[in-house]
């Protein structure tokens, strides 16, 4: 894991280390030194600003005169910092912003403040602008309110606000001010206006609570007073009835205070309860209890709502900033222009009489094979035209299919195609090419409207169908293309048709290409846009690979791309690459902690039997590996082959691979290794093709870019600014170089010598050398070239050539090994 962290990171040194030397004397700027200077600077210069326009508004008038005679020592000013002084406070202030302008010294002050505490530059820019805004605003409402003291509004805001007053009026103006005020201090100082209300309705509560303490003891006091009169009224009574009737004397006394003492406390219990009922109605969140009213005193318990924060830093740094936006780098990019593709003429031209022809040869051989028709139906498309047949009843389908080699023999045609049953129809197709066939040019599909609609991830523009209709396929979802096609059939071409269209539809920031090109001429073109859209390893000149060894570095270093790419996809905690990146550009995902803006991978291999009959397994494990796991992560696969044969694509390779387009082959069996079904062997070549993603095929014309139209849109691409280098991807150390040097001599084999006096005789380090010489298995005699290589004999691995012999002559391999011995 360690190790893969390190192979992770040092793209980005070396990157780092490029620019900086790049900037040399430049990098002294952005030392902390520099930094503290500037910083100082910055905020004494504030102060010496300061000073003048304060020294300005009780000098301006006298100093006017003198503001023309700045290099004239005769002429002085007034002004406490001398012309200087005078001319940058009459600019600032009576030229510019009037009062508002100490905000400039203010933001001065702050910037050097700033830099002098390390805060982000990012920070220094945001603060300019509010500051910026906060000027405009002052100084055309200072203009607004005192239009006769010019000097407070400066010209900025006296002409702003005469302006405007002629479109909107004095009243229009100042609701425009109000509102930019306002508008203002929500979005600068985030003014909640439900913090607001909730501190209103927080007063409205205490309010109520004093109310009800008040009328609470103002009860009490009248249930005091009222018992109070009421038992010296009894006491009077007591005294009168004592008078009249003293039997009676002690009831009537224990009565009546009981009485109206009881009835009073209920009053005043009343009253109370109706005011608390109340309040829960107006403020639902207030919860009040009322304590018996034996006791006096009442207590209220409000449970408040929690202040709860939902602003989150990354949801601030959104704020702040935006979305993270991956093309910003190269914001200015271009995409190529339509003009650069060539246009052909087009249009499919109809010959009634070939339709004609060609229908009744169809009805005769199938009525001399005793099939009849019911109906017949054609659809001339760019290449070939589809008949479609509806047999009479009763006809047994594979009767027709049978019949497929009769037919086309009857039709004397070459590339007839049977569909029985054409999916999804019911009716029986047979596809006859057109005498005379239009180029479907790669113009035409990429303007086409299907194309630069489409929202797919990866589009390709791949042709036309046979309704003419553009073709549009995700390579995305394939997510790998295998393509095959006998040589002169229209691959080359594909290919480019492919990549084309990635460059009309993506940003170099969003697709990288690894082109592997064994035979050397193909793909160069696209040399030209190394720095815009290809990857490669680090400290490898050439972007684009043409050697085998490289090749298998390369796709080795794909995989720990890809592994690599797993953790991050694992930290995120998203499924695939779309998440990922959607969630990186919502800056939920921090840079610091390794994460990065993804771009979609495609590796190109142009010649794949070329590789596979030269490095066997260990391009076709990396390449397994990589069709097995890399679709979520964003890493997709072309692979094209001229020999579609089955030592070729192995059923592992096959397997991960469910897109396949096949163009002519010579044979049904390599129609049927790339499609699993026949049929490509049936093309008529020059683009025509079969492509199926698993389950349908579809007959498609390819789109045709020539080499003259890929080089103006690689010359476009490459004119504009680029990245400092291509994509790296990580370093990639190959083990096997590792193992052989640490052989001791004693554990040699018993044939080393004689294998060391071949190698240096023949002078060509080959484990098949052995093998023939010395009769050996290739295991053993790569073991000895192993050995060979760890005394110093023969060099490196170099893929699919002979090792060098470093060794010249039988006279320094003796004095070698008795070195050795020594
Ligand atoms: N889509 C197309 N429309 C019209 N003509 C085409 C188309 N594709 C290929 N051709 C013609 O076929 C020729 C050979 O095409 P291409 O170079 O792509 O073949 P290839 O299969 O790559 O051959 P090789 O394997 O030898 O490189 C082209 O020069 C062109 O004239």
């Amino acid at each position: 894991m360690a190790k893969k962290k390190q192979i992770l990171k040092k793209p980005t040194v070396t990157k780092e280390n490029k620019k900086d030397k790049k900037l040399g004397f430049l990098s002294y700027f952005k030392s902390r030194q520099a930094q503290t200077i500037f910083g100082f600077f910055l905020m004494l210069f504030a102060f010496f600003l300061c000073t003048a326009f304060i020294s300005f508004f009780f000098n301006w008038q006298e100093d006017q005169s003198t503001l023309n005679y700045l290099t004239d020592k005769s002429v002085k000013s007034s002004n406490l910092l001398g012309k200087i002084g005078a001319n940058l406070s009459h600019f600032f202030i009576y030229d510019g912003f009037g009062l508002a302008a100490f905000i400039i010294v203010f933001q001065i002050f702050i910037s050097g403040f700033y830099i002098l505490i390390k805060q982000r530059f990012a920070k220094v820019i945001i603060s300019w602008n509010w500051s910026l805004l906060a000027m405009l605003w002052i100084s055309v409402t200072l203009g607004f309110l005192h239009q006769k003291y010019a000097l407070l509004s400066g010209v900025i805001g006296f002409e702003i606000n005469d302006y405007l007053q002629t479109f909107i009026g004095k009243t229009g103006l100042a609701i425009i001010l109000i509102f930019l005020l306002l508008t203002y201090l929500i979005v600068r100082y985030k003014v909640n206006i439900d913090a607001f209300i909730e501190k209103m309705k927080q007063k409205r509560i205490e309010r109520a609570e004093r109310q009800l303490e008040e009328l609470e003891y103002s009860a009490m006091d009248e249930v005091v007073n009222e018992s109070l009169e009421k038992e010296t009224i009894s006491k009077t009574e007591k005294q009168e009835v004592k008078k009249v009737k003293s039997g009676v004397e002690l009831s009537l006394e224990n009565l009546k205070p009981t009485i109206s003492k009881h009835s009073d406390v209920k009053t005043a219990k009343e009253k109370l309860t109706l005011l608390i009922e109340e309040k829960p109605a107006t403020e639902d969140q207030v919860e009040e209890t009322v304590e018996d009213m034996n006791d006096v005193g009442i207590d209220i318990a409000i449970a408040r709502e929690e202040e709860s924060s939902t602003e989150n830093l990354s949801d601030k740094i959104l704020q702040d900033f935006g979305e993270f936006d991956p093309t910003l780098e190269l914001s200015n990019f271009k995409f190529p222009t339509f003009n650069l593709l060539k246009q052909y003429n087009e249009s499919i031209s109809i010959d009634p009489e070939e339709l004609e022809a060609n229908k009744d040869r169809i009805v005769d051989t199938l009525k001399n094979y005793k099939i009849g028709i019911a109906e017949i139906k054609a659809t001339v498309g760019p290449t070939i035209t589809l008949y479609e047949i509806v047999p009479e009843a009763g006809i047994r389908i594979s009767k027709i299919k049978n019949l497929e080699d009769d037919i086309a023999l009857s039709l004397s045609a070459l590339g007839i195609r049977i569909i029985a049953p054409i999916p999804g129809k019911g009716t029986i197709g047979i596809e006859v090419p057109n005498k005379k066939s239009t180029i479907v040019s790669m113009h035409s599909v990429i303007t086409s409207k299907r194309f630069q609609e489409s929202q797919m991830e990866l589009p390709i523009a791949l042709g036309k169908t046979i309704s003419n209709e553009t073709f549009v396929i995700d390579l995305a979802k394939m997510p790998h293309l295998l393509m095959a096609g006998a040589t002169g059939q229209g691959k080359s071409v594909g290919l480019n048709a492919v990549l084309t269209s990635l460059l009309y539809k993506k940003h170099p920031a969003e697709v990288k290409f690894i082109l592997v090109d064994p035979k050397k001429v193909e793909l160069t073109l696209f040399n030209k846009i190394e720095r815009h859209y290809l990857a490669k390893l680090p400290d490898v000149e050439e972007a684009i690979i043409t050697d085998t060894t490289k090749v298998v570095h390369t796709l080795n270093s794909l995989c720990i791309e890809m592994d690599n790419r797993y953790d991050l996809l694992k930290a995120a905690m998203v499924r695939n690459i779309k998440e990922y990146n959607v969630k990186f550009k919502q800056r939920k995902l921090n840079p610091n902690e390794g994460h990065q803006f993804l771009p979609y991978i495609v590796l190109v291999i142009d010649e794949f039997a070329d590789l596979i009959m030269t490095a066997g397994k260990e391009v076709e494990t990396p390449i397994a590996r990589l069709a097995q796991l890399a679709r979520a992560i964003g890493i997709h696969l072309i692979v094209a082959t001229q020999r579609p044969s089955v030592n070729v694509i192995t059923g592992i390779i096959k397997a991960n691979f469910p897109a396949r387009i096949a163009f002519r082959v010579t044979s049904k069996i390599d129609s049927r290794t790339i499609l699993d079904a026949g049929g490509a062997d049936q093309l008529i070549g020059r683009g025509d093709l079969l492509y199926t993603a698993g389950n349908t095929l579809s007959r498609i014309q390819c789109a045709f870019v020539d080499t003259p139209e890929v080089e103006k849109i690689t010359d476009f691409i490459g004119s504009q600014k680029a990245y400092a280098d291509a994509y790296l991807l990580p370093e990639y150390v190959d083990d096997e170089s590792g193992t052989s040097i640490d052989i001791d001599i004693a554990d040699r084999d018993k044939l080393f010598k004689d294998a060391a006096e071949i190698i240096v005789t023949a002078q060509q380090g080959s484990a098949s050398l052995l093998q023939r010489k010395l009769k050996l298995g290739y295991n053993r005699a790569g073991r000895l070239i192993d050995q060979l290589e760890a005394a110093g004999i023969v060099g490196g691995f170099e893929g699919s050539k002979a090792r060098q012999v470093l060794v010249p002559d039988f006279i320094a391999l003796e004095q070698l090994l008795e070195n050795e011995k020594n």
